[in-house]
């Protein structure tokens, strides 16, 4: 299946569980990969047959901002069933790293990936 994908795109949002975490923003990096046939938009050179990948990044920044989750697992749901549902795509693959969130380690996160029929 073809894809669309978003490669390290940055946010600084609240997340944790910890109050420390809760009074300023951090960073968190996304990847996302999109599976949709992607031959129309290939054939027709029109952005309505693809994944507006701008429109999704954007989506995905705004989302990220107003959620204000404890777990990174909440984030990524929230992410998945926004793009499922917005974008249609067949599945979504979203993976979350908190860079700043352990010291001894350059990053830690979660990987999920949802699809169409495995939406609730
Ligand atoms: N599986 C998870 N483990 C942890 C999370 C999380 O969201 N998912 N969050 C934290 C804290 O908020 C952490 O980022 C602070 O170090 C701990 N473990």
């Amino acid at each position: 299946m073809d894809k669309t994908f978003i490669r390290d795109l940055k946010v600084h949002a609240i997340i944790g569980v910890y109050d420390f975490e809760r009074k300023h923003a951090q960073p968190l990096s996304f990847d996302i990969e999109m599976t949709s046939d992607l031959t129309k938009a290939g054939e027709s050179d029109d952005l309505n047959y693809a994944i507006n990948y701008a429109a999704v990044s954007q989506d995905v920044i705004d989302l990220t901002k107003s959620l204000k989750p404890q777990l990174i697992e909440r984030l990524a749901d929230a992410v998945a069933a926004m793009i499922l549902e917005k974008y249609q795509p067949e599945s979504v693959t979203i993976r979350i790293s908190k860079p700043d969130a352990v010291a001894a380690a350059s990053a830690v996160g979660v990987e999920i990936t949802r699809s169409k029929n495995s939406q609730r």
